[in-house]
């Protein structure tokens, strides 16, 4: 019997949000064909979109399909035009993952053997490590926010359970991985990373196989460039992890090639690249869609348990890299389209099953 279609929300956003959304969503339709996989995308305004076409950059029916489908994919959003908006693209971000409670963000970063050749740092290792990043507290959503003639105030704040829900992800997830944990803060000096450091240490005891070290954000970020091959898991906290994700992204080559998972304890899981609406290069057709691309593949495997066909995405993905058939972030001369084409020019020559000849 086949499984009914599954609702996917699309959110495009602003500047090259849509030109990566549709090389994504064209892979998607391109690696399920006759896989049984039968679904459903629904494009929705959200961020600079949502403000021109509703007023709001999450507008109420844009939530609702969220909350009401499978699984979000999400482009980018913001920019310049929108800036000076009461409430700007990022609150309409800020408040959907807080709606949706995507409080943990998982970011991949891996130097695989094919962009070895791209990446800025001297390393040898093999990298591939993941941030877990708190998502939907911190100094990010603290109140009291205060801004007045003479000071402005923003409040970082972390309750126990807000820590002890993401750190169960992170050492869950090392317990998959190579069991190993990282917990960047700065708690020789502040208060929230003094608790986080208590917290995450009782959780800890409940994953003996676990080996839970500790770096302060400074030397981390150091650390990231110097020896990213040392880190299998690292648990950190909204802001620092938001740093963290961009710089770790670059030492594979570009930010453009980074996915992202959020998720929550239950509801739609959001896949999303870790960069945003680059309006530096909107409109001219270069952006690099693997970053989109890897989070329509981050999806197939969390949200719908297809790894098969998430790995045909990645190996196509890979085979376009390895062929130098990139955009002009990694070095290539090759526009969004056509970086999107072979990638499905790959998944369908994957697909051929030559048949003998008949003699
Ligand atoms: N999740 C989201 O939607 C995010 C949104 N933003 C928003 O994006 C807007 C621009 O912010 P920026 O600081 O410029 O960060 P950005 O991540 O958009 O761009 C930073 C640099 O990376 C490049 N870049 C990013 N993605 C790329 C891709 N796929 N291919 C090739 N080059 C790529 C850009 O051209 C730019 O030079 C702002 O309004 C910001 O608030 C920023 C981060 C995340
Ligand atoms: C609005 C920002 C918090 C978006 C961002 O930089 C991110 O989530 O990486
Ligand atoms: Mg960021």
């Amino acid at each position: 019997m086949s499984q009914k279609p599954y609702q996917i929300t699309a959110l495009p956003g602003d500047y090259i949000g849509p030109e990566i959304m549709a090389a994504g969503l064209r892979v998607l339709r391109a690696v399920t064909a006759d896989q049984n996989f039968d679904y459903t995308v629904t494009e929705y305004p959200f961020g600079g979109a949502g403000i021109d076409a509703a007023g709001d950059p999450l507008p109420k029916e844009t939530l609702a399909a969220a909350k009401a489908s499978d699984a979000v994919l999400l482009a980018a959003i913001g920019g310049p035009k929108w800036d000076g908006a009461a409430r700007t693209p990022e609150t309409g971000l800020l408040e959907i993952r807080k709606a949706l409670n995507l409080f943990a963000n998982i970011r991949p970063t891996a130097i695989s053997p094919v962009m070895q050749r791209y990446s800025p740092i001297k390393n040898e290792d093999p990298v591939d490590f993941v941030i877990v990043r708190e998502l939907t507290s911190g100094i990010y959503f603290g109140t009291p926010r205060e801004r007045t003639a003479d000071y402005a105030l923003d409040t970082m704040r972390y309750t126990a359970s807000e820590i002890e829900r993401v750190a169960r992800v992170a050492f869950e997830m090392a317990n998959r991985r190579h069991q190993h944990v990282t917990l960047v803060d700065k708690a020789n000096v502040l208060a929230t990373s003094k608790f986080w450091r208590e917290v995450v240490g009782r959780v800890a005891t409940q994953y003996p196989a676990v080996t839970l070290d500790y770096s302060y954000v400074d030397a981390a970020a150091m650390k990231i460039i110097a020896n990213p091959a040392q880190f299998d898991v690292i648990l950190t906290e909204n802001l620092f992890g938001d740093i963290l994700s961009d710089e770790a992204a670059q030492i594979t080559g570009s930010l453009g090639t980074i996915p992202s998972m959020s998720s929550g304890a239950n509801g739609p899981a959001l896949y999303e690249p870790i960069h945003g609406s680059a309006p530096d290069i909107a409109g001219q057709g270069i952006a690099n869609p693997f970053s989109m691309i890897k989070s329509v593949a981050m999806m197939l495997t969390n949200s719908f348990d297809r790894r098969d066909l998430a790995a045909t995405i990645n190996a196509a993905v890979d085979q376009s890299i390895a062929t130098h058939i990139v955009t002009p972030d990694l070095g290539g001369s090759a526009t969004t389209e056509e970086v999107t084409n072979a990638v499905i020019q790959s998944i369908q020559e994957s697909r051929v099953s030559y048949e003998p000849n008949h003699v």
